[in-house]
């Protein structure tokens, strides 16, 4: 992966943070990069609120030792400042240096001094939590009345973004108050907090953009703290945050004719034409060159489409003759027995083809059918009859899935994971609840289709259509339907190609969080 692409778009797990660290050890030294930290949290804090009653809870790892030199900061700006202490860090520890440098008062690790704060510091634990918190810990959060986590909440697992603890973590980060869990155990006598601020360092984690880490964070603002560029290389981080600069979508050309633009393909069937016809809208609407329905003895229903669209009644097989149509959509408005007709077809004639819909239920159980395909796009249900139940860590499920089928796999969701076969994914925020409608994904199926017929790899095709499509989401007005994406979708396809330009150039600039709340400060 570029530099460039590690600068700005990386998000390290805690593993390879833990990798970071080793380099940085040797290099800058833990301890200051532990007082950057420290201070880049101080300064926040006074950024985003008055001074008022700071009490900090200080864990026995690297985390407390950023919430000893916050508290030290803090106090000296003249803030009334105390720490408890869950346990006291390792003799000889950076974080036991950073500790005896505070002088402020300690109070007990208790509910009750919770209560007596105005504002709460969660410094327990960070990249280094490695199991559920003791009910201990979570009691003294949720009496918190404002809270700001240093690095990460300390209850969420900075890989998968999911609440680690004990009782049950589905039921407590869900929607419904429940007192009990799906296994029947009672549940735990506190509620699961909310933060109002994070401050994380040299990147974000993979915990902070996927649910529920994204929920309960709140802000999250990305310090600078110095860290060489050297040693997050060396951690050989594989998540990205999908946004333009990633890849690159191509721009109009003067030169351009419909077929340097790329020619779309889909295949359709007799009983639902709406789900084809969304797709190949989608496709038209975000920059394809030209779109052709596929519909054989189906013509008639398609006929009555869009003007714009070409469709063919010659059978598949003649189709495929013309070998400017590399690009296939199947699924979108298909049967199972319409994808045995025409996905085998497809594959034999070498063409690039996105599975869908029909294509991944007709895989059900045996993904193999879908061998030869390039990118496959699976909600959770349709994945989970695929590859089985991703459980808890999704993006190691979309991983092994690409894998396993040598195919990008796009797993759609409020948060969507594109997988690579070598490995890569990339988790996209850049989306909103309104594409939770019924087609849209059919439309992302088309922008997918576009993306490939412009000649870009498929990994790249797959991140830059699902970012378009939610930057289409988040500009179609209030509870649009799947149709009213199209008309957002050119627009989105400018603004990528605008902020892909727009991304600092290697060297001119700090560690750049573009998305929502993940801007990045570097130290004054
Ligand atoms: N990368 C960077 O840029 C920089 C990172 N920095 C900071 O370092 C932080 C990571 O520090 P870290 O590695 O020391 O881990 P940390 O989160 O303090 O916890 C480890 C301790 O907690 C314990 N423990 C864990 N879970 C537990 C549980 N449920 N219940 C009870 N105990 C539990 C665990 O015990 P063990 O699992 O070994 O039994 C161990 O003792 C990172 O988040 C950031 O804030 C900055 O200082 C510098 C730049
Ligand atoms: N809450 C949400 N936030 C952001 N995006 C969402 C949300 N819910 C759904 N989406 C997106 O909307 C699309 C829905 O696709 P899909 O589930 O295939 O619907 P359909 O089959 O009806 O077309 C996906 O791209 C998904 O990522
Ligand atoms: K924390």
């Amino acid at each position: 992966m570029a530099m460039s692409a590690i600068r700005d778009f990386s998000l390290p797990t805690p593993a390879q943070c833990s990798v970071m660290d080793d380099e940085a050890r040797a290099t800058v030294g833990i301890g200051t990069l532990m007082e950057r930290a420290g201070w880049a949290v101080a300064r926040e804090i006074r950024k985003q609120f008055r001074p008022c009653r700071v009490l900090v809870l200080c864990g026995p790892g690297n985390n407390g030792g950023d919430g000893y030199c916050a508290a030290r900061h803090l106090e000296r700006a003249g803030w009334p400042v105390s720490v408890a202490a869950l346990a006291p860090p390792r003799p000889q520890s950076e974080a036991a240096a950073a500790a005896s440098r505070f002088r402020g008062p300690h109070v007990p690790f208790t509910a009750e001094s919770a209560r007596r704060a105005d504002l709460v510091v969660d410094a327990v634990f960070g990249a280094g939590l490695s199991r559920a918190p003791s009910s201990d810990v979570m009691e003294v959060l949720s009496a918190s009345r404002m809270l700001v986590a240093v690095d990460m909440p300390s209850f969420i697992d900075g890989t998968t973004g999911e609440v680690l603890c004990d009782g049950s973590h589905d039921a407590l980060s869900g929607d419904g108050p429940s007192r009990d869990g799906p296994s029947g155990d009672a549940l735990p006598d506190y509620a699961l907090p909310d933060y109002t601020l994070t401050v994380t360092f040299v990147r974000p984690k993979p915990g902070h953009v996927l649910p529920a880490g994204r929920r309960k964070c709140g802000t999250v603002v990305c310090a600078d703290i110095g860290m060489p560029l050297s040693c997050l290389e060396a951690a050989r981080p594989d998540i990205f945050l999908n946004a333009p600069g990633l890849w690159h979508v191509p721009a109009m050309s003067p030169e351009d004719h419909k077929y340097t633009r790329g020619v779309v393909s889909l295949c359709a069937g007799a009983v639902m034409p709406g789900a084809t016809r969304l797709a190949a809208a989608g496709a038209r609407a975000s920059g394809a060159g030209l779109v052709r329905i596929s519909a054989g003895e189906n013509a008639c229903a398609y006929r009555l489409g869009a003007p714009g669209l070409v469709i063919d009644d010659a059978p598949l097989a003649t189709l495929l003759e013309d070998v400017r149509r590399k690009v296939w959509l199947c699924g979108p408005g298909l049967t199972g027995a319409e994808v045995e007709a025409s996905l085998p077809l497809l594959l034999d004639a070498g063409r690039i083809v996105l599975a869908d819909a029909g294509a991944l239920g007709w895989a059900a159980g045996n993904p193999g059918r879908l061998a030869g395909v390039a990118v496959v796009t699976p909600h959770i249900g349709e994945f989970t009859r695929l590859f089985g139940a991703p459980g808890a860590d999704r993006v190691c499920a979309a991983r092994r899935a690409a894998r396993e089928l040598d195919a990008v796999v796009v797993l759609k969701g409020s948060v969507s994971i594109v997988a690579a076969p070598d490995g890569r994914v990339a988790l996209n925020d850049h989306a909103s609840p309104a594409l939770a409608t019924a087609g849209s994904g059919d439309t992302l199926a088309g922008v997918i289709g576009t993306m490939l017929a412009a000649g870009m790899p498929r990994w790249e095709a797959a991140c830059a259509g699902v970012w378009i499509h939610g930057e289409a989401g988040r500009n179609a007005g209030d509870w649009p339907i799947a149709e009213d994406l199209d008309r957002c979708l050119g627009a989105a396809r400018a603004e990528a190609i605008r902020r892909d330009a727009a991304t600092v150039e290697p060297g001119a600039g700090g560690l750049a969080c573009e998305t929502q709340d993940l801007a990045v400060k570097r130290p004054a």
